[in-house]
């Protein structure tokens, strides 16, 4: 049996897949945790990849591995290939002031144009405009930029600073995919060139950039002779791990919430709601993204002093809207809609409303209301769903399924609980392997009866003004 590995390097933590290339059944898999916060030091990455790959029997027997992560973090390397301060992060809003200067100055309309995108505080080229304003010594060291798999790849074909790595500090090894380098803000998916005029903008100098490989290639070997795929943006990962087709809308619950769908055009919506990623096929992948998602869920129930299942269980026992109760869930400041700054609030309490049940069922339905929103920008812009699968780690909770079904006015499917990032970066490597796109099953687990209560949304309506 040929075997094949794939990697999710995602916010909270990493985890491995291994996996029979010929059918993509499950062999072995193993995780390790990431540090909490929105800037971290890439080590703290490359270590938890170090021991995921333990923590599943190492990697002796397997002939490739890829890797995908999550997307837009800066990861500023000197000329020496080290790392000049700890990478901000997608979910890190300190550059929201310097996205509005990059608007100001180059226009939403040209930068949607020109990258498909109208950049928010996730994107790469605002965290490096921030550098630049806020650290000018650090920026005037970035000899190269990379993102979190950009790096891990390089580091994992044995590149690095002298003193760490075999083949030292080679950074025109770098490496990335389409779908993470549209994530950048300084790429443009529709002619498959970096901007360079847009990175300088940002960054006040030029800087190497990894090389985009395309969605077949292969980014090279390990030291010891793996094949190295090109790995991906998270979301990108996922679509290829389910097998995205036309008419699938997918919609994830992890740190971030993401509604996204494969299509065979690029998209540039000029409002900036809808990124116009690419995607890890070859095609494109418009996406919405908020912030505020599984970790809304987590903070409600430990604050209710209860674990998943319970939280869950007390979500169900409210009824549809909570008996008016509305949380709008922007703990994390917002990023679509794009309000950095904002914070949670909780409406509608009255002495009926304000019970630990609707508190549970409220938390879900903000989050979801939000998502929701996602659903209709994707929509705006062209696509259109025949289902809607519910993935990442909070969408194995009955209650988000059952409401799920309540909030968004499309059918809902939900597949078999795994990790589809690594398992989409598994794809990648075999590919890379083989040289052709491996076809693996995936399976619906559940699908709950369509069950549109419009009280939800129109009550979370009024509290907001998306
Ligand atoms: N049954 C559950 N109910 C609600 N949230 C859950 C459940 N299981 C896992 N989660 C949440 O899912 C998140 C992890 O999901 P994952 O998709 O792996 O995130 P990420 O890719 O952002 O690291 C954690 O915040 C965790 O608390
Ligand atoms: O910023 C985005 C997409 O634009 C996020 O989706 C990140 O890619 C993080 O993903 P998770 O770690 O939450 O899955």
């Amino acid at each position: 049996m040929t075997l094949v590995a794939g990697v999710d390097s995602s916010t909270q933590s990493c985890k491995i897949v291994i996996k029979d290339a010929a059918t993509g059944a499950l062999v072995r898999q193993g995780r390790a945790s990431h540090p909490d916060g929105t800037e971290v030091d890439p080590q703290f990455w490359w270590d938890a990849l170090l021991s995921a790959i333990d923590d599943a029997g190492g990697l002796a027997d397997v002939a490739a591995i890829s890797i995908g992560g999550q997307q837009h973090g800066m990861v500023a390397l000197d000329v020496d290939g080290r790392v000049i301060r700890p990478a901000l992060l997608w979910n890190d809003t300190r550059s929201a002031q310097a996205a509005l200067d990059l608007i100001e100055e180059l226009g939403a309309e040209e930068l949607a144009i020109r990258t498909g995108s109208v950049p928010v505080a996730s994107f790469t080229s605002t965290k490096l405009r921030w550098l630049r304003d806020a650290e000018p010594e650090n920026a005037a060291r970035v000899a190269a930029v990379a993102l979190p798999h950009d790096w891990l790849t390089w580091r994992l074909r044995g590149y690095g600073p002298a003193d760490e790595s075999s083949l030292g500090p080679v950074l025109e090894e770098l490496t990335t995919d389409r779908s993470d380098a549209s994530g950048t803000g300084y790429w443009s998916p529709a002619s498959g060139e970096y901007d360079t005029a847009i990175l300088v903008r940002a960054l006040g100098h030029s800087a190497i950039l990894p090389r985009v490989l395309g969605p077949a290639e292969s980014a090279g070997t390990t030291p010891g002779g793996l094949v190295v795929g090109v790995g991906a943006g998270d979301n990108a990962g996922a679509a290829l791990g389910l097998g995205a087709m036309p008419g699938d809308v997918v919609v994830s619950i992890g740190t971030s919430g993401t509604v996204f769908a494969v299509t065979p055009e690029p998209v540039a919506d000029v409002t900036g709601t809808v990124a116009g990623f690419a995607d890890a096929s070859g095609v494109s992948l418009p996406l919405v993204a908020t912030l505020n998602a599984a970790r809304v869920l987590r903070s409600t129930a430990e604050l209710l002093g209860v674990d998943n299942d319970e939280f869950s269980r007390l979500a169900l026992e409210a009824a549809p809207g909570a008996d008016g109760l509305v949380l709008v869930p922007y703990f994390e400041g917002e990023r679509t809609p794009n309000l950095p700054n904002a914070t949670a609030s909780l409406h509608g309490m009255t002495i009926a409303s304000t019970s630990r049940e609707n508190l549970a069922r409220a938390a879900i339905e903000g989050m979801l209301c939000g998502l929701a929103a996602g659903l209709d920008a994707v929509r705006a812009v062209g696509v259109r769903e025949t289902r809607l699968l519910l993935v990442g780690g909070a969408a194995q909770n009955p209650a988000i399924q059952a409401i799920a079904a309540q909030v968004f006015d499309a059918p809902v499917v939900v597949p078999r609980p795994g990790e589809y990032v690594a398992d989409g970066a598994a794809v990648q490597a075999a590919w890379a392997l083989t040289g052709s796109r491996p076809s693996w099953p995936i399976d619906i687990v559940a699908e709950p009866a369509p069950d549109l209560r419009p009280v939800i949304r129109a009550q979370y309506a009024r509290y907001t003004t998306s």
